[in-house]
């Protein structure tokens, strides 16, 4: 990128400007932003500490056996999805989850319902969560009412719970006689009626709910929002990812706003909200070719991180005890969760695998 275009997309208000893009945790607190405290002293439900995603890039045959050989030292193409993401969120909190596309959203909250790994940092949940994505979670081949029984089945509902209220969900999806039907012959909207109803039902600690409303007929969509209302009222824990900003201004307390793999900001609805329309009206009146220089740099920004960037971050903290860090760093340094000691004993496995099958070929008969 050239010295003028850098000059053109240095940001409004942005005290990092374009060379720092990372905010870490220290910093976070240091600008006071409101979503890094615990005003209500309502007890901690999730704590993520430079939570990353690596996704691996490379899709020829070569490159899968070299990362199988190999995991450690691979030539794939990476492209991280998340850059280190850290925030706390609290019982009753109601987070929206904002972002341009392909920012990292759905990565995190898959994360969060343990439907993905992260590649490294530390997560703590306290409590059930429940995800409620239109794209994933239910299955193709199944009807409508076979899929309830399936997923209260997997969220641990006996045979007679499941009864009681099959009803109340096939009711509440506003279905119909689709609910016999298998769900690959369901539109979005529908999808989204099912997944919602079976969710809401499921009384889940804490909601996930990804872009889910935003396909559904208007009438159902206020439905839903009423149901969140009660789940908030409640005291629930609630993730909310939406493009519809109205909809994160209605019922969200907390905001995190999420930019190219990274919490560009936290905090509450309102601020955020207004610091994110600033932008998006920035951005907008940028030239075509600004645009995507400022997008390219920042996709390559989120190829070319590295685990050596992460740990440099992580060193600048001063929120984390020397143990804390340690421990993140360590992570890090081999790849996600697994220690060298998790290593060691994968490849001494394998081994002895690879030995007592050839010594079963060449023995054994
Ligand atoms: N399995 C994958 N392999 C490689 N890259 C992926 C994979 N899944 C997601 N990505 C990339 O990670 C980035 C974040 O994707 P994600 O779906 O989390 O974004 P998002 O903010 O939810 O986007 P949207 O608003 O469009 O739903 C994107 O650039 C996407 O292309």
């Amino acid at each position: 990128m050239t010295e003028d275009i850098k000059k053109a997309v240095y940001e409004p208000n942005d005290p990092r400007g374009l060379d720092e893009p990372f905010l870490p945790v220290s910093v976070a607190k240091q600008l006071d932003l409101p979503g890094n405290h615990n005003n209500s002293e309502a007890p901690l439900k999730v704590s993520g500490r430079y939570i990353t995603k690596e996704y691996d890039m490379g899709t020829s045959r070569n490159e899968k056996i070299q990362a199988i050989l190999n995991p450690l030292k691979s030539d794939k193409e990476k492209f991280w999805g998340l850059k280190g993401i850290s925030f706390d969120v609290f019982e009753g909190d109601v987070v929206g989850v904002i972002g341009v596309n392909g920012s990292g959203k759905s990565t995190l909250l898959n994360i969060l319902s343990g439907a993905l790994a992260e590649t490294s940092g530390r997560l703590k949940i306290k409590g059930q969560t429940s995800l409620l994505s239109v794209w994933d979670g239910l299955r193709d081949n199944l009807t409508g009412l076979e899929n309830i029984r399936l997923k209260s089945l997997m969220m641990g509902l006996s045979n007679k719970e499941i009864d009681d209220q099959i009803d109340d969900i096939s009711d509440f999806s506003e279905l119909g006689k689709f609910i016999k039907q298998p769900v690959k012959n369901y539109s979005s909207g529908m999808r989204s009626k099912l997944g919602f109803s079976i969710a809401v039902h499921q009384d889940p600690d804490i909601m996930i709910i990804d872009e889910a409303l935003s396909v559904g007929d208007q009438t159902f969509t206020r439905k839903a929002l009423n149901k969140m209302k009660e789940f908030k009222a409640a005291g629930k824990t609630i993730f909310f990812v939406s493009h519809a900003l109205g909809q994160i201004e209605e019922f969200t307390d907390k905001t995190m706003w999420i930019q190219y793999g990274e919490l560009r900001a936290y905090g509450d609805t309102e601020t955020i909200l207004q610091e994110y329309k600033d932008w998006t009206k920035w951005y907008n009146q940028l030239d075509d070719d600004v645009k995507k220089s400022y997008v390219a740099a920042r996709k390559q920004a989120q190829n070319d991180f590295n685990r050596q960037q992460l740990t440099e971050r992580i060193a600048l903290d001063q929120h984390l005890t020397n143990t804390e860090k340690k421990k993140i760093v360590r992570d890090n340094a081999v790849g996600g969760r697994l220690s060298w000691w998790n290593w060691l004993l994968a490849f001494a496995g394998t081994g002895i695998l690879i030995y007592a099958v050839y010594a079963y070929m060449y023995f054994g008969r």
